[in-house]
């Protein structure tokens, strides 16, 4: 007989990576040995993705070959061109992005081989294109005529201009590559559980990122950031503390706080916290920050809970002007990166993931025919 499971995994070791790392009771994130505290505000989302995906921080070199090939990787294939109209219409922002990824996949002129080679072209397509991808879904459905992709203009710098039509400050677009930055990896978490459970079949890179992009969406995890801001705008600036309180009396989750792994500050939300407070200075209207500093104390006070990455990631990308249903689009933008060194790793040293289950339903049934039940 099995043994009796752990519900949602706590503290199974599901995998050995060389990718990130944590230490959940000191608050410490690294990506392959480097401190997230360090790497945060000093190295772009592109030298993070080559670290992740290559397995070093690029050379000079490496870095303007690496930027050639994601400019390059940043033209979308005719099947999603030709349905990303309709998918705009009907699809909400990350079920659109499952579908056109899946749609890219079909597209991918590697779509056919799995060796390290592909699938490292295939890693660089995938994070060129996803970001081009949530633009053009976000002017498709709200009938906006947005700029070319940029060659010149780093994933950061491309994105905010082509989401929000104007073109971003130095401060914006450097704040906004630390956050890529700050969600490129994170360990088992779902939707790289997902990733890799995929991968683990042998099947391909688009079929494990479709089942990230589907495990990210959930409020529990990289949905959690789009529930911060609707929180937010639905509390009386003047009546937080109570209202937090009052929630959490009736049983209610606040979206953004607690995590499997922190038993502290979250790394990520130090940063994050930082940057949300300098945005909000900047566009003179701090109201929201002010809020979540509140939401911050009591939820401490009450619960004894910190913030995870996606508290004040809301905020910060709210005053980036980023609309509120693309949050978790930019959480996948990022973890893109994170996603498909995993399935690279997966690959290199595959076995079938198979876990076990505890039984606990009828036994012993007796069939009966249809006319007798
Ligand atoms: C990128 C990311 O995915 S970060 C996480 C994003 N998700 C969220 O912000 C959603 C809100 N947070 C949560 O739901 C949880 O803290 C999770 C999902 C992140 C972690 O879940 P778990 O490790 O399974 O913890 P679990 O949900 O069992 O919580 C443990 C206890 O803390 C409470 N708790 C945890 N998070 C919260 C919260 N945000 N608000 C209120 N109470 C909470 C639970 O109700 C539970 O209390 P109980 O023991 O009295 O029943
Ligand atoms: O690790 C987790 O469980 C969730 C998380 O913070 C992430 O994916 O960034």
């Amino acid at each position: 007989m099995a043994d009796k499971p752990t519900k949602g995994l706590a503290d199974v070791v599901a995998a050995s990576t060389a990718l990130s790392d944590i230490d959940g009771q000191a608050g410490l994130l690294f990506y392959r040995g480097y401190d997230i505290h360090d790497l945060a505000g000093r190295t772009t989302f592109e030298e993070i993705a080559h670290l992740l995906q290559h397995g070093a921080l690029p050379t000079r070199e490496q870095l303007a070959a690496y930027g050639a090939e994601l400019v390059g990787g940043r033209k979308i294939g005719a099947l999603a061109e030709a349905n990303i109209a309709e998918i705009a219409e009907k699809q909400a922002p990350m079920e659109a992005l499952r579908t056109l990824v899946s749609l890219a996949g079909g597209d991918d002129p590697d779509k056919d081989s799995n060796t390290p080679e592909a699938n490292l072209r295939k890693a660089a397509r995938l994070t060129a294109q996803q970001p081009i991808l949530v633009a053009r879904y976000h002017a498709a459905r709200t009938g906006a005529t947005i700029p070319e992709p940029d060659p010149e203009l780093s994933v950061a710098a491309n994105f905010l201009l082509q989401i929000t039509g104007r073109t971003p400050g130095q401060h914006e677009v450097e704040t906004f590559d630390a956050c890529l930055v700050l969600h490129a990896d994170h360990t088992m978490n779902a939707s790289t559980f997902a990733a890799r459970v995929c991968a683990a079949t042998l099947s391909d890179m688009h079929s494990a990122i479709v089942a990230a992009i589907g495990t990210l969406k959930g409020p529990l995890h990289g949905g959690a950031n789009e529930q911060v801001m609707r929180t937010l705008e639905s509390l009386d600036p003047s009546a937080v503390a109570q209202s937090v309180r009052d929630r959490l009396a009736a049983g209610e989750k606040i979206m953004g706080f607690g995590h499997r792994v922190y038993k502290t500050e979250d790394p990520r939300a130090t940063h994050l916290r930082k940057m949300s407070q300098e945005l909000a200075e900047a566009s003179g209207d701090d109201t929201y920050y002010r809020m979540s500093k509140e939401m911050e104390e009591v939820v401490f006070e009450t619960k004894g809970l910190y913030p995870n990455v996606d508290f004040y990631a809301a905020t910060v990308y709210h005053y980036l002007g980023i609309p509120t249903d693309l949050f978790t689009p930019v959480f996948s933008v990022s973890r893109m990166a994170g996603w498909t060194a995993h399935v690279i790793e997966q690959h290199a040293d595959n076995r079938l993931i198979r876990p076990d289950s505890e039984y606990i339903g009828e036994r012993g049934q007796k069939w009966k025919p249809l006319a007798e039940r």
